[in-house]
């Protein structure tokens, strides 16, 4: 039997699944490690933490179903993306811990360079926005930051890269410095339309060029691990962010169709084929995929806090012991109180970019409690959605007209995605298989490898589980909506 490794280095943990050669998950390895959080707003992982928990995942994995490295036909990698590490190219140290996507340290410098008129070059050779989401400035305040790491930089001394560069330097043992197109996208200093890291950009947010990875298709040669790490040697032929790892896995590969996954957050992906679409409407432009030299664009919207709602009503408010049980609160919820929540934890994503925003509740009577508490938390993360989803129609048209595909642990929970369904007014399709953004790895890795079908023969291979259709009457969908957006404006003038 010949096995793909797929490795998923997330937000919160690290996992390495197998897929057999009929695409069927063997076996999970999972490991969380500490997150950091230095001051406010900022979030910060250990680089060794990363990678440690990488390589012990892979060797769980193997072991458990007693697979060695000559089973391993190749390894597909995908990662949180935007987080950023800068590290010695002699010692492969990293010189700072790694700044996570959701760090809003760079926030004043990004009001900075909106301030001086930059926003729409970054726009326009980006598809990004100046927000501290993205890698870029994170890479300067490091830079500015850690003694003498400038200076070390502009001689060449220091390498830049997202997670997934991070563990390709480990994994070929310092051989290989590179990225995919996809990882590249999320930098802030990558031109999605030439194909080619921005020296405009690099001025821009005084990233020197010698620190960045040369850019690679996600079907592509990536070197191969060392031999020492998991037995023998085995070829890296497989790399994409998570976000777009997911919208392979869930076979979105016509212009039209798209997924949205729900982890810690959400991001929704509508492909838009060939041509990148400009958002009116505040929403991102990326590359989807890059294969043969070729990207696939993307429109999407990122929700900063879509299962962290869930996760702080067990670990904030402790109303719940575990997320499954939102379900059967929000069904005992008082439907006569219109109680809405706007889980503005960390400010607003998507289509708001809104920093500085917190959350609020609205519409609490006496009678409020953890049901309806329960309830309003599973319906904001269906109201964003829908905010994204209304931005993408406008930029694009027929969003919406397709199903929805969702992902991700929160769509486990039946009750969300019947209202997402309903708030929607759209069907919304979960497919068998939740670890989709592990299987859009393993595909690239595997279909490189000849081990797996093409584009065409894999799309085939995607199995409904259950699908969501809408089912809430037209004006009770326009009154809570619109209640929602009520919620968002005061949340915002707050
Ligand atoms: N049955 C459920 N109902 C609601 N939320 C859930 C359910 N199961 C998991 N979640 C939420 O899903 C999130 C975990 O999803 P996951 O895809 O593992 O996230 P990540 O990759 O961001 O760590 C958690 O925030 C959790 O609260
Ligand atoms: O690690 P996840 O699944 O929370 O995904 C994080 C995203 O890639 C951030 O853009």
């Amino acid at each position: 039997m010949a096995f793909i490794l797929a490795i998923d280095q997330g937000t919160t943990s690290s996992r390495a699944i197998l897929f057999d050669q009929n695409l069927k998950i063997a076996t999970v390895a999972q490991e969380e490690f500490p997150q950091h959080f230095p001051a406010s707003g900022w979030v910060e992982h250990d680089c060794n933490d990363l990678w440690t928990t990488t390589v012990s995942t892979c060797r769980t994995a193997m072991e458990k179903i007693g697979a060695t490295a000559a089973d391993i036909a190749a390894i597909g990698i995908t990662n949180q993306r935007e987080t950023t590490v800068v590290w010695d190219r002699t010692t492969g140290k990293a010189i700072h811990n790694a700044i996570v996507w959701q760090d809003r340290r760079t926030s004043e410098i990004c009001q900075r360079l909106k301030a001086d008129g930059h926003e729409a070059t970054a726009n326009e050779r980006t598809g990004l926005l100046l927000d501290p989401y993205f890698s870029g400035t994170k890479v300067a305040w490091i830079l500015d930051n850690v003694e003498g790491a400038r200076q070390r930089a502009e001689a060449g001394e220091l390498a830049f890269g997202t997670v997934d560069s991070w563990l390709i330097w480990n994994l070929t043992g310092g051989m290989v410095h590179a990225t995919d197109a996809t990882n590249a996208a999320r930098t802030l200093l990558y031109d999605i339309r030439k194909g080619r890291w921005s020296q405009t950009m690099c001025d821009m947010l005084r990233v020197p060029m010698d620190m960045l990875p040369e850019v690679r298709d996600c079907a592509a040669d990536f070197g191969h691990t060392q031999a020492d790490l998991l037995g023998a040697e085995i070829p890296i032929l497989g790399v994409a962010g998570d976000q777009q790892a997911a919208t392979i896995g869930q076979a979105c590969f016509k212009a039209g169709m798209m997924k949205s996954t729900y982890g810690t957050g959400c991001f929704a992906l509508l492909n838009t084929g060939e041509t990148p679409v400009v958002s009116q409407n505040r929403l991102l432009t990326t590359i989807a995929y890059q294969l043969d030299g070729k990207p696939t664009y993307a429109l999407e919207g990122s929700i900063f806090v879509a299962g962290a709602v869930v996760q702080w009503l067990r670990d904030g408010l402790k109303i719940i012991d575990a997320a499954g049980e939102t379900h059967a609160l929000a069904q005992q919820a008082d439907v006569a109180q219109n109680v809405v929540l706007v889980p503005a934890f960390t400010g607003l994503g998507a289509p708001y970019w809104n920093a500085d925003c917190r959350g609020a509740i609205f519409g609490l009577s006496r009678n409020s409690g953890p049901a309806e508490f329960a309830r309003a938390a599973l319906e904001s993360v269906g109201y964003q959605t829908r905010d994204l989803l209304e931005a993408m129609q406008a930029d694009w048209g027929t969003a919406g007209d397709t199903a929805l595909r969702v992902d991700g642990g929160m769509s486990a929970s039946d009750w969300a995605m019947q209202f997402l369904a309903d708030i929607l007014d759209a069907q919304v399709d979960r497919p068998d298989v939740l670890e989709t953004t592990a299987m859009g790895a393993a595909w690239l890795a595997g279909q490189r490898a000849g081990l797996y079908p093409d584009m065409e023969g894999f799309a085939k291979t995607w199995a409904l589980e259950r699908s969501f259709a809408p089912a809430m009457a037209e004006d009770l969908r326009t009154r809570k909506y619109a209640a929602w957006k009520r919620a968002v404006a005061a949340a915002q003038s707050f």
